[in-house]
């Protein structure tokens, strides 16, 4: 029989559980226990809806209080001393790796944390050392939670990363040179007791990922599977278990050659086909004599119902070939990126609703496809015609197409992408109108959301305060931290954007062409969530979406207000798109929607508009490439089309919270943008150099510090962060700000840092303009 499997599920639970529980045992309003307690009820809950839904290969080990890599990280005890030599318990010890540690006398930043591949989900760096040892975990968690759901009646499929991705993934600690990968000898023997423990608890397979093989990979890495997996699959059969080979996000035609010669002994292979659909055929004559093949066809990355159609279609030409024992039907990827269930949007209409699946029903979608084509079509007749009804509702509804959208769209000229004149000509105005002083400092938009906001906020949108009390409310805490603004002597003001839930749900929430959900959160980071709005059709802006607030806050300042705008690529990144019309004309649709709003801000007074990038990196196509250099022209032509509208005077910003952005700086370049702040705190400051060796002449504001953390920096620390950039940055180009928004914050760390940070730019202003 051809057997279901689903590679991950999402861990928050039904109603952001996990987070709550988290965040109460930061506050100490919960205790370890209780924690632990929470974490074993959500993990039986998810494997039971699993099993409830006829899924076949249950994971477990997907589960993690913070991110499953900083769970290998602890378990291979690569844990750097500055966590390990306080005598934390093991949970905090975690917890410090994760968010950093600032308590008790103990003061220690976080691991750095980095976008996983494509998605808004990110993981914490392993960060290695050039003496690095490695040693199993006394009680390693895989093994822990396989048997509590064995005890509880659920033999699961334990999911591991491999250790390939593992080292590739990693880097070495500041200070140190290792090539992480030069450690796989030391790594393995840790891998080999793993998988002997696994099996000896009664684990049979073992879902080993090596997503690192869709990327191009240097020959060291490629090199690196075959020591890797001799010894591993040598375990097979025998001390260890099967091992399932997990690749996602992409193909790994590429790769062949180290399919061919590394892991064709492993028991099965698992592709991603939503992605990468054509490489079945390919993938199928690499396979080994024996090896099973799980074809990924349920989409783990987005929410729209399975074409079942079309995914019988492909798993029964794999199934030709390779008969039906050796196939598995899966999820394209874990579902940790996709939502918990569809059965807590009580108020999305039911037309839409019709056409999602979120985690559970997609659970449910991979039985069904296993048992059509194990039993044929007949069996599930039912819920074949019921998909294939939604699918046909979908492709004829009035809903997602727009004709004045078209029309605009159209008519869009190569003129409207470009400024009016160059940018010496655009800072010359700039400067006489703003008044710039040397090392302006600023912030990147967000203030502290505290829980005051969030519970008038929810107040308004369940009709217990009106319109308008809202709207006094929102003023008040804008007049505030206008007031902060000026008691920190900051230059260039942001509003604090109180009224908005997300950066990028609050536009969705705006903009025709879109629908949001009550309950469809997504994990981003620890215990940080996001709602992504879903785009259904064209896209256009009924109304101005910030200009009320932008033009209050102005009003109320003695120094320069920033507008705040999510730029085309974040606003389509980190929403769920449409899957039936190509992300370049969803972004060109935004593009306008936000045009309109650049240009009415300016119109309204505010000649310094923020423009938010932060997903543009992350939109880049995994490989290097003809994919990537018309991503990379589409992307930006949607950037300079949203920004291009105003006048020379009026400054435009933009903002990436990620460091990477050597190997498409030229993008950035492009964008043309008078100032950039980018995220830099926790990388080599000699990132930068690129700045000079390609001449960029515009400003940037390179992140002085991180904001995950609820760590103050230290005014010296800000100083060293300074002049290490002043090596490679003019000092009449440096601005001055934190990493990125501060909306995760608290008050009081907040005040704290950017008090530092106004100092220490100060005193290099007063040192330069000495000179
Ligand atoms: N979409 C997106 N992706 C991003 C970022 C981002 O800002 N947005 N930033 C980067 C880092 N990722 C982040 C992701 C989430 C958050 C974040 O702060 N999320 C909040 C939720 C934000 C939100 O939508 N809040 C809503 C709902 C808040 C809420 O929980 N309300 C309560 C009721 C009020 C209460 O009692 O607190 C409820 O609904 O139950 C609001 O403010 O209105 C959280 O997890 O805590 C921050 C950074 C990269 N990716
Ligand atoms: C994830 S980028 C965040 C930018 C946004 N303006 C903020 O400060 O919150
Ligand atoms: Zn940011």
């Amino acid at each position: 029989m051809v057997q279901s499997s689903v590679l991950g599920f999402p861990r928050m639970g039904k109603l952001r559980d996990l987070k709550k529980a988290t965040e109460a045992y930061w506050a100490d309003k919960l205790s370890k226990d209780e924690l632990l307690a929470e974490g074993k009820r959500l993990r039986l809950e998810h494997w039971k809806i699993q099993k409830d839904a006829g899924v076949d290969i249950i994971p477990s080990n997907d589960f993690a209080y913070y991110d499953q890599v900083l769970d290998h990280i602890q378990m291979f005890n690569a844990i750097p001393e500055r966590y390990s030599k306080h005598g934390l318990s093991t949970l905090d010890e975690y917890f410090a790796m994760g968010r950093g540690h600032q308590k008790d006398g103990i003061d220690v930043p976080s691991l750095e944390m980095v976008k996983w591949f494509d998605s808004n989900y990110h993981y914490v760096k392993p960060t290695l050392q050039d003496n690095q040892t490695f040693k199993l975990s006394d009680d390693p968690k895989p093994v822990r939670h396989f048997v509590e759901a064995k005890e509880a009646g659920i033999v699961t499929r334990p999911v591991i990363l491999g250790p390939v991705s593992f080292l590739h993934l990693g880097k070495a600690d500041r200070g140190q040179s290792v090539d992480p990968i030069s450690l796989l000898e030391n790594l393995l023997p840790v891998y080999e007791q793993l998988l002997k423990e696994l099996k000896k608890a009664g684990a049979e397979t073992v879902q080993i990922d090596e997503p690192v093989l869709v990327f191009d990979l240097p020959t060291k890495i490629r090199n690196a599977f075959k020591p890797a997996y001799e010894k591993l699959t040598a375990l097979q059969g025998g001390d260890g278990p099967q091992l399932v080979l997990a690749t996602y996000f992409g193909d790994v035609v590429h790769n062949f050659d180290v399919i061919d010669s590394a892991l064709k002994g492993t028991h099965a292979l698992h592709v991603d086909l939503v992605r990468n659909p054509e490489q079945l055929d390919k993938v199928v004559e690499h396979l080994g004599e024996k090896q099973i093949l799980s074809v990924g066809v349920v989409d783990g990355r987005n929410i729209w119902k399975n074409n079942m159609k079309r995914s019988i279609e492909v798993v029964e030409s794999a199934v030709q070939k390779l008969g039906k024992e050796r196939v598995i039907v899966a999820t394209s990827s874990s579902l940790l990126h996709t939502p918990h269930t569809l059965e807590s949007e009580q108020k999305l209409d039911s037309e839409v609703k019709d056409w999602f699946a979120f985690a559970t029903e997609k659970a449910t979608e991979v039985a069904i496809i296993a048992k059509a084509v194990t039993e044929g079509p007949a069996s599930v007749k039912s819920e074949l015609e019921a998909n294939a009804k939604s699918l046909q509702a979908r492709a004829t509804s009035k809903r997602t197409n727009n004709p004045e959208v078209k029309k605009r769209q159209e008519a869009v000229t190569k003129e409207m992408h470009e400024r009016q004149s160059e940018f010496p000509t655009r800072y010359d105005q700039q400067k006489q109108h703003l008044k710039l002083p040397l090392f302006p400092t600023t912030t990147i938009g967000s203030f502290p959301q505290t829980k005051d906001i969030r519970i008038q906020r929810n107040k308004f949108t369940k009709g217990e305060i009106t319109a308008d009390e809202y709207e006094k409310f929102i003023e008040k805490e804008i007049r505030d931290v206008v007031a902060i603004q000026d008691e920190l002597q900051l230059d260039f003001y942001v509003h604090g954007e109180p009224e908005r839930n997300d950066m990028v749900q609050y536009f969705g929430e705006r903009m025709d062409g879109y629908v949001f959900t009550t309950h469809a959160w997504v994990q981003s980071y620890g215990s940080r969530c996001v709602r992504p709005p879903i785009v259904v059709g064209d896209i256009s802006r009924p109304a101005p979406m910030t200009v009320k607030e932008s033009k209050y806050a102005a009003s109320v300042s003695k120094k320069p207000m920033k507008g705040m705008l999510t730029g085309p690529i974040t606003c389509l990144r980190w929403s769920f798109p449409r899957d039936d019309v190509h992300q370049s004309v969803q972004a060109q649709q935004l593009a306008l929607a936000l045009r309109d709003e650049v240009v009415d801000l300016e119109a309204a007074g505010i000649y310094v508009i923020q423009v938010d990038e932060p997903a543009l990196r992350e939109g880049l196509p995994l490989r290097a490439g003809s994919e990537r250099e018309k991503y990379l022209s589409w992307a930006v032509d949607s950037f300079k089309l949203s920004t291009a509208g105003v006048k020379d005077s009026t400054q435009i910003h933009s903002h990436f919270c990620y460091s990477e952005f050597q190997d498409f700086f030229h993008a950035i370049a492009a964008l043309d943008a008078d100032v950039l702040s980018i995220e830099n705190s926790k990388s080599d400051a000699k990132l930068l150099k690129v700045f000079i060796d390609e001449a960029y002449p515009r400003h940037i504001g390179p992140g002085v510090y991180d904001i995950h953390s609820p760590r103050v920096p230290s005014e010296q620390e800000i100083k060293d962060r300074i002049e290490e950039m002043l090596q490679y940055l003019k000092p009449d180009q440096l601005w001055v700000n934190p990493d990125c928004g501060l909306k995760t914050r608290g008050w009081k760390e907040t005040k704290a840092a950017l008090g530092n940070m106004v100092a220490a730019a100060q005193y290099f202003r007063s040192k330069h303009e000495q000179k």
